[in-house]
C-alpha cells in the first residue's frame, strides 16, 4: 500500500532549508507531492518574486519530490481531496494551525496524518536558509 506525503508552501527562492524539509517530508512516506502556493495565496507575507509556474518547476526538478502541482486558486483542499495524502507534512516554521486542519480534514472526511517537519540546522557562515534574508541581501548588495 503506497504511502502518501504531501508537503506543501511557496518555495520562492530554493534554498537547502526547502529541500531539507522536503527530504523529511519525503522519508514519511513511499511517495511526495508538493502543492505550491499561489501568489495571490501567500497573505501572510511580501508577495513571491517568482511565478507560482516556475516555482513549481524547480521543486518538480528536486530528487525527493514525485510531483509538484499549482495550489488551487481559492480552496486549499481541492488539491487534498485530489491527491488523497496519508500524510501532510507541515514545514517546521509554518503558521498553519493544525487542529484547524485537522477539524476540515475531518469535515470532509479526508483521513490524513499531520506531521510537522524539523528546522534544517543553522545556516553557517554566510549561508541564508531563508526566501527573506536572500531578498533582503539582494536589496542591500544591489543597493536599493
Ligand atoms: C494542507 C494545505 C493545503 C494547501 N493547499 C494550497 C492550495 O491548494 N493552493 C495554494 O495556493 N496554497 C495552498 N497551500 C499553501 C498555503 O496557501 C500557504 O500559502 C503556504 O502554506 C505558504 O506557506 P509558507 O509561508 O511556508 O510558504 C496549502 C497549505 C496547506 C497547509
Ligand atoms: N531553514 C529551513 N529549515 C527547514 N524548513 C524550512 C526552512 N526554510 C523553509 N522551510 C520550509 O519550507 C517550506 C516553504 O517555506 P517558504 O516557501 O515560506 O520559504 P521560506 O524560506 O521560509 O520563506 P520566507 O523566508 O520568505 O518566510 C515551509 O514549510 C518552511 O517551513
Amino acid at each position: 500500500m503506497t504511502r502518501t506525503v504531501i508537503a506543501q508552501g511557496t518555495f520562492d527562492i530554493l534554498h537547502p532549508g526547502h529541500v531539507h524539509y522536503l527530504e523529511e517530508a519525503a522519508a514519511m512516506g513511499d511517495e511526495l507531492y508538493v502543492i505550491v502556493a499561489r501568489s495571490t495565496n501567500v497573505d501572510h507575507k511580501k508577495a513571491p518574486i517568482c511565478p507560482a509556474t516556475q516555482r513549481r518547476d524547480v521543486v518538480a526538478a528536486l530528487e525527493s519530490v514525485d510531483e509538484a502541482v499549482l495550489g488551487h486558486e481559492t480552496d486549499i483542499f481541492v488539491p487534498i481531496e485530489e491527491i488523497g495524502p496519508d500524510v501532510i507534512a507541515l514545514g517546521h516554521d509554518q503558521h498553519h494551525d493544525e487542529s484547524r486542519i485537522d477539524t476540515e480534514l475531518e469535515r470532509r472526511g479526508i483521513d490524513c496524518e499531520i506531521v510537522r517537519a524539523g528546522a534544517r540546522e543553522p545556516a553557517s557562515g554566510d549561508e541564508l536558509f531563508s526566501t527573506r534574508l536572500i531578498v533582503d541581501r539582494i536589496l542591500e548588495r544591489r543597493g536599493e
